[in-house]
């Protein structure tokens, strides 16, 4: 009822040289944040700007705030960039501008520009107005894009990598601004914004993502809920003889989903990793990252068990 699709990308397809992002389907709805994972080159950036309509696409439809990319009413693509803050992972803003003055810009650029929220933004990042763009060093220059991305009010926030540069403390910081603007309830009392992200710092997805959407050479490998990957599932430190073990005897209840060798031994993804103790407590068994997640699934291999589990969040 309350809530909203920001975006709602159906079978989104870029064909380029050598590379095809294929057919991906994608939401995000108000309250959510969906952090986007996948290796170099896995086709992140291309979704993101197809979703932006800075590249045209091959196939598929994508709606972002209710409006159809690239067929809509300049209008309307207007007032949709209005609602909708972006920050790439480079500084996209003029390099000879001071910081006071990239504020003086974006408040021609943006009806909605809250000048206020701008300035507290720039005391609380410790950013100088007198700087110039090209002087900020990476971090701060993000933080900088972040601060205009949020100043305008947007409803969504589409980041590409924005938190990298940042250091530990910084990027805390920025985490909390996310939360704080994913939690910004409208007068019903339900969410209005969402945000979309793609990070290699899964780390920070762990910390604030509702969801994870993962691709791989173009096309969608999973989307899971982030609490289904940190608090139920897990991965089993398995010794030769504990996989043999869990091979033969076709893993009671169905827990064990994939796995992969390394020198030292087999790690399993396991689908419940309470259940998969109580069945197997000789067997060490940890909390899964999402890196660890990502890992299984794109490198992995299936269980050769007699029943191949596909339970536990795979889509
Ligand atoms: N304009 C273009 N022309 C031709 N190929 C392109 C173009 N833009 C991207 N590609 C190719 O598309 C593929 C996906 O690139 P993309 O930038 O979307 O990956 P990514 O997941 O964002 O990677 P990274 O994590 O390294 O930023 C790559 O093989 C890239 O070379």
């Amino acid at each position: 009822m309350g809530m909203e699709r920001l975006i709602d990308a159906r079978g989104i397809t870029k064909r380029y040289d050598g590379f095809t992002l294929d057919a991906v389907d994608l939401t995000v709805d108000t309250g959510q944040i969906v952090g986007f994972i996948g290796q170099n080159g896995a086709g992140k950036s291309t979704t993101i700007k197809a979703l932006l309509g800075l590249i045209g696409l091959d196939g598929g439809q994508a709606t972002v705030l209710g409006v159809p990319v690239g067929a809509c009413a300049p209008s309307e693509a207007a007032q949709m960039r209005e609602q909708v803050g972006v920050v790439f992972d480079t500084v996209s803003l003029p390099p000879h501008l001071t910081v006071g003055e990239v504020g003086n810009l974006m408040a021609c650029a943006y009806r909605t520009w809250d000048a206020d929220m701008f300035e507290r933004m720039l005391g609380r990042f410790r950013l100088d107005r007198a700087k110039t763009v090209k002087d900020l060093s990476r971090g701060m220059g993000m933080k900088l894009s972040l601060a205009c991305a949020l100043a305008h009010q947007p409803r969504l926030l589409i980041l590409d990598e924005a938190t990298a540069g940042l250091d530990p403390m910084a990027r805390d910081e920025v985490l909390d601004l996310l939360r704080d603007f994913v939690a910004v309830e409208g007068s019903n009392g339900e969410p209005v914004n969402a945000i979309f992200m793609s990070s290699h710092i899964t780390s920070d997805l762990d910390k604030i993502a509702d969801e994870v959407l993962c691709i791989d050479e173009g096309r969608v490998v999973f989307r899971c809920a982030k609490d289904e990957i940190c608090d139920m599932m897990g991965v089993a430190r398995c010794r030769a003889v504990d996989f043999e073990r869990l091979q033969n005897e076709g893993v009671s209840g169905q827990l064990a989903e994939r796995y992969v060798r390394h020198e030292y031994g087999i790690d399993v993804l396991v689908s419940d990793r309470f259940a998969f103790t109580r069945a197997f407590p000789e067997i060490p068994c940890d909390r899964i990252t999402i890196d660890d997640y990502m890992a299984l699934m794109l490198k992995g291999a299936p269980m050769q068990t007699s029943i191949n589990n596909v339970k536990g969040g795979v889509r």
